[in-house]
């Protein structure tokens, strides 16, 4: 028998969990979405993206390895609230410095375990991700449902604001700086700047409504749009610096919420997936290579395939649908072919997840090479 305090999860439809308090106590209220990684909680639980999003793990026991103070992935937790079956009753790896639940609830983050994650993960792939409320303060079912349809939709919803840095900050290469990269942050993960320093590049971090003088201000070799949470229907900032960035060539790489914006730059639209791709064994097709890749994801929006198929034209020249996935035929990631920007639509960083996309950040790397040979070449021309 627990002895924790009961707690309920009522969805916005009206489908009742009812399970135990866990972390903090208290009232939330979010999107529901369903995470299916094995490992990696810390990484979700601070991955900016999730801002507004109640997160069920469908891995079963959660907790197991602790809560270590290196491998947060931002300043702090973001989920609006946290479901798990059963929550470890210990913390046993190396690393923990504590356990997760006292992280949680130093934090603040409500949550509810001893749920039958399984079938909630059911209920939203079948009826889709929705609005759902979690209370270990009152169990009473109606009086929540009543908040949850009160709560704001996710689609629609602006949340950059929310999560992004207030000052810009850089990060430094490793080794011999070789490139310099401006992130903007739409809610950018830690491992992003790493894995830009491993290849030489000093990356400068930039507040998400900063203007292109202010992001091109240090001469970057190229642009980098990060993850993020919220509709990319919103990002209007953000797809007018793009399209000034195209407009002036920069070398722009994008992923997540950066591979909608860019879309949106070169025309496409967004649209809300019935439930979302969340985590660490997501397959993807890289139509360069015809390689598959498994990927970490998280998003719960999209970019409308083309009419024409993988290729399509644009203001900004011909560009392809470099990547698909394999699950659903989404579209995961863009190369333009007549200017200097790519995108996809997870997360290479990966963190947590397996490394297959490093390979991205290579291609940032060429990308920036050919533009610089580019250059001396039409200023040499031009001399
Ligand atoms: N990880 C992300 O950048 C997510 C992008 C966007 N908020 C979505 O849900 O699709």
């Amino acid at each position: 028998m627990s002895s924790r305090a009961p707690a309920i999860l009522v969805l916005e439809d009206g489908r009742v969990f009812r399970g135990a308090a866990y972390g903090s106590v208290g009232e939330t209220f979010g999107e529901a979405v369903f995470n299916t990684g094995m490992t990696g909680y810390q990484e979700t639980l601070t991955d900016p993206s999730y801002y507004g999003q109640v997160v069920a793990q469908t891995a079963p026991q959660i907790g197991n390895t602790g809560w270590n103070d290196e491998d947060d992935e931002s300043r702090r937790i973001w989920v609006a609230g946290y479901v798990v079956r059963d929550a470890s009753r210990t913390a046993s790896n190396w690393r923990a410095e504590r356990g997760l639940e006292d992280e949680l609830a130093a934090q603040g983050v409500v949550g509810i375990c001893e749920v039958d994650t399984r079938a909630l993960t059911r209920h939203l792939r079948d009826k889709g991700a929705m609005r759902v409320g979690i209370s270990s303060r009152s169990t009473d079912a109606e009086e929540l449902l009543a908040k949850v349809r009160d709560t704001p939709q996710m689609a629609g919803a602006n949340h950059v604001g929310a999560v992004t840095a207030s000052e810009p900050y850089t990060y430094q290469a490793k080794g011999t700086p070789k490139y310099t990269v401006a992130a903007l942050d739409l809610g950018i993960k830690r491992n992003t700047p790493r894995r830009l320093a491993e290849r030489g590049i000093t990356t400068t971090v930039y507040p998400a409504y900063a203007t292109v003088d202010l992001l091109l201000d240090g001469n970057p070799d190229a642009v980098f749009l990060s993850n993020g949470p919220g509709d990319p229907a919103t990002a209007e900032h953000q797809v007018e610096l793009t399209r000034e960035l195209l407009r002036r060539r920069v070398p722009v790489f994008g992923i997540c919420f950066g591979n909608q914006i860019l879309g949106r730059a070169l025309g496409l639209e967004t649209y809300k997936l019935k439930f979302g791709h969340r985590g660490v064994n997501q397959p993807v097709l890289d139509r360069h290579t015809d390689k598959i890749e498994i990927t970490a994801h998280n998003h719960g929006f999209a970019l409308k395939a083309p009419e024409s198929g993988e290729y399509f034209d644009t203001e900004f020249g011909r560009v392809q649908v470099s990547h698909v996935c394999l699950n659903d035929g989404v579209v995961e990631g863009l190369t333009c072919l007549d200017a200097p920007a790519y995108s996809v639509q997870y997360h290479p960083e990966a963190a947590a997840g397996p490394h297959d996309a490093d390979y991205l950040f290579d291609r940032l790397v060429e990308l920036i090479e050919n533009t610089r040979s580019n250059d001396s070449k039409g200023a040499k021309a031009n001399a």
